[in-house]
């Protein structure tokens, strides 16, 4: 650790900051330890505070004795603890300078772990994908391709797919595009032709970009009638490049290993080397893409994602920072001073690429509860701002809506940040474990299976749009939807993600680039700002039913039902911690117990772990069948990972990995707000060797 105006820091992150992030913005390192030691002093204790007003509303909520079904009664206790607070007069968020992916186009937002070179530069070369790989590779089109090499009857029914899209979203004047035979297309909309790039066809939908991929050479376009090889669409406008819940980072050395991604990203030289299919490759950045408009102007059309950092919230601490006192530093504070400081590479323009051409620095602030910690977070940033000399407001925010405290107050918490913030999302997986742990003591819970089909989420859903809209987020900001966490279930993505931009939702996430361009169909299907329009004048749905509790209606699950409920949650909460403690992989592809592989991130872990903690806080089942449960459970996860050479088998129960799955669950009613991140962190740690 190196003294830094008064501060400890690790010499990784230190020398990181002087030597990579300094140099070229024009901030000295004196000032800027000067400047952080500061916003340490003053934040430190103000973020402390947050979390012990956390503990005393979830004592009042666990101590109430009251029914939670009598709503008003529940209604009236929740504003008497203040965990309900009352609501700002009607106003207007008044955001400025937030680029056209945000404000106003609607598309996917994909989220990639930051600590994921490879994957983080394919993220953000996300915004064009190749619609007919999309569906050739994935369950998309029914069956698989059969034998080796292309299957000409799967390309067929690609093409057929492609072009019906193309039918729906550029439509020619007379026909359909599978009957299209080349030549200038004629469409029934022809200002939607809106460029060329050698004989591909450039065209705009609901603002959208398709380019229609024209190649006689190509073994595609060559059996075309048309010559047609490819469809490629515009695809996640926006990418999170995420430090939070999808990446395992302990220490000084994770910290900075993410930190130096975003930075390679924010000056455009981030590159990986990796090998695939027996090749090296090198990964770097897309250009932006060039066509001639039909004046003969050049066209350009940005070629990489928006790109969004998200920080970690205010519950943990880092090592890489020790305060004058000797206790560790908030980590989400030296996040955002460290994360805005290397955006400055972006507005400086010290980089190859503009991320955000309108000069803003998108941070995305997961986990915070209601409006005081959204004040907080104004705050800091206005804090951050001064410190690196950028005019207030520099700094956006995008507020997950995914804590109760925080859906309960929406209005007043999008008012603590009115001035910047750029969205409002639906995370509503840690929503649905926030929902769990809030109401741990009220009784046992409905089955994790059936919680997407409860009052309270659908209230939560709709109330997160109204509400957006009744705050003018409409042309200022995001209105988002959630994860779809079935990466390889792509039909089943097709069909129900529809369902997102039906909303008003502006945009949506995605696991995926695969999923981004699939999901990108549904934006030229639905017009979400006539869809906002229609649903404008709908009135919020009520708090009553945000309020309703999904406590379980008796007791009837049978025990085979119990069982399975339980080797569920084990399975995937083994399956994801294993690699979490073992490998430090924050985001993984785990198989449930009907083999189906599902993205687990900490948020998802949060919901096994309290799903499980209830039940046996509430005597639904016992701790030896929790027991039995993992040691079932660690014997198939084994087996799923036997084909990895890095993989320490959980069987035995001997290994951290097993010992923390153990404690998330039977220590999981005392875990803050019922994350997974204190333990996690331990026994990462441990295992790191701390
Ligand atoms: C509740 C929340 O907070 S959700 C937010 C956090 N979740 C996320 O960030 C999800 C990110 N997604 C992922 O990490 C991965 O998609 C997983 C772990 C779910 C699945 O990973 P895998 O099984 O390795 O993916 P799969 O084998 O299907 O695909 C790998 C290819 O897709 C790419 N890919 C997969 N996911 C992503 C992504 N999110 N961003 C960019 N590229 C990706 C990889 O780069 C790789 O391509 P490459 O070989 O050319 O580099
Ligand atoms: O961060 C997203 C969530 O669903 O949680
Ligand atoms: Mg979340």
């Amino acid at each position: 650790m190196i003294d830094k105006a008064g501060l400890k820091v690790a010499a990784p992150l230190a020398d990181f900051i002087e030597a990579e992030v300094l140099p070229g913005t024009g901030i000295d390192a004196a000032g800027f330890w000067h400047g952080t030691a500061a916003i340490l002093a003053a934040f430190a204790p103000r973020n402390r505070a947050l979390l012990a007003r956390r503990d005393e509303l979830q004592a009042a909520i666990d101590g109430w004795d009251g029914d939670v079904t009598d709503t008003a009664a529940y209604e009236a206790f929740l504003r008497a603890i203040g965990y309900l607070v009352p609501e700002p007069a009607p106003f207007e968020v008044a955001t400025e300078n937030v680029d056209d992916e945000i404000a106003r186009l609607a598309g996917p937002q994909l989220v990639v772990p930051a600590l994921n070179a490879r994957f983080a530069l394919n993220a953000a070369n996300a915004r064009w994908g190749s619609l007919y790989d999309a569906l050739y590779g994935t369950d998309a089109i029914p069956g698989s391709p059969a034998g080796k090499g292309y299957d000409p009857d799967r390309g067929a029914k690609v093409i057929a797919w492609a072009k019906a899209f193309l039918d729906r979203a550029v439509p020619l004047a007379d026909g359909s595009w599978a009957d299209w035979t080349g030549g200038t297309p004629t469409l029934a909309d022809p200002s939607q032709l809106v460029g060329r790039n050698g004989d591909n066809w450039l065209f705009r939908h609901h603002g959208l970009h398709i380019e229609v991929v024209v190649d006689p050479a190509h073994p595609i376009g060559r059996s075309d009638p048309a010559h047609i090889a490819d469809v490629l669409l515009e695809s996640a406008l926006t990418t999170i490049i995420d430090l939070e819940d999808s990446i395992a980072a302990v220490d000084a050395d994770d910290k900075v290993a993410a930190y130096r991604n975003w930075l390679g990203l924010m000056r455009g030289d981030l590159a990986a080397s990796f090998t695939k299919g027996g090749e090296t490759m090198t990964r770097t950045l897309e250009d932006d893409r060039r066509y001639t408009a039909s004046d003969g102007s050049e066209l350009i059309v940005p070629g990489r994602s928006l790109l969004f950092v998200r920080n970690v919230g205010h519950l943990m601490t880092t090592p890489a920072v020790l305060l004058a006192d000797g206790s560790e530093a908030p980590e989400g504070i030296v996040d955002a001073i460290v994360t805005s400081a290397i955006a400055l590479h972006d507005l400086k323009g010290l980089g190859r690429f503009r991320n955000s051409r309108t000069g803003s620095i998108y941070i995305v602030k997961p986990k915070m509860h209601g409006p005081d910690e959204a004040a907080f977070t104004n705050d800091l940033f206005d804090a951050v701002e001064d410190l690196l000399g950028l005019p207030r407001h520099t700094i956006k925010v995008g507020v997950m809506d995914e804590e109760r405290r925080t859906s309960a107050n929406l209005v007043a918490t999008i008012h603590a940040v009115q001035d910047r913030i750029v969205f409002i999302n639906t995370g509503f997986l840690d929503r649905t474990g926030d929902e769990i742990h809030t109401s741990m003591r009220a009784g046992p819970m409905i089955r994790k299976g059936a919680m997407k089909a409860s009052d309270w989420i659908a209230a939560y859903e709709d109330r997160n749009v109204q509400i957006g809209l009744a705050c003018g987020l409409s042309g200022r900001a995001q209105i988002g939807k959630g994860m779809w966490a079935a990466p390889d279930r792509m039909a089943d993505m097709l069909d129900q993600k529809r369902s997102h931009p039906m909303t008003g939702a502006n945009t949506a996430w995605v696991p995926s680039p695969t999923a981004a361009t699939l999901h990108a169909t549904h934006y030229h299907d639905v017009d979400v700002f006539a869809r906002r329009a229609e649903r404008a004048a709908e009135p919020v749905a009520p708090l009553s039913k945000l309020l309703a509790v999904p406590l379980a209606k008796g007791r009837n699950w049978s025990p085979e039902e119990i069982r399975e409920e339980l080797d569920n949650n084990a399975q995937g909460i083994l399956g994801y911690v294993v690699r979490w403690i073992d490998q430090g992989v924050g985001c993984s592809k785990v198989l449930d117990i009907h083999d189906i592989g599902l993205m687990e991130d900490r948020a998802t872990l949060r919901i096994s772990a309290q799903h499980m903690a209830n039940w046996l806080l509430h005597g639904v089942v016992t701790p030896p069948e929790i027991d039995a449960a993992f040691t079932r459970m660690a014997a198939k996860v084994d087996a799923q990972n036997a084909g990895d050479p890095a993989y320490e088998p959980l069987s035995g129960g001997a290994g951290l990995a097993y010992q923390a799955a153990r404690a998330l669950v039977f220590e999981g009613v005392d875990q803050p707000s019922g994350y997974t991140e204190p333990l996690l962190h331990a026994y990462r740690l441990r295992k790191k060797g701390h």
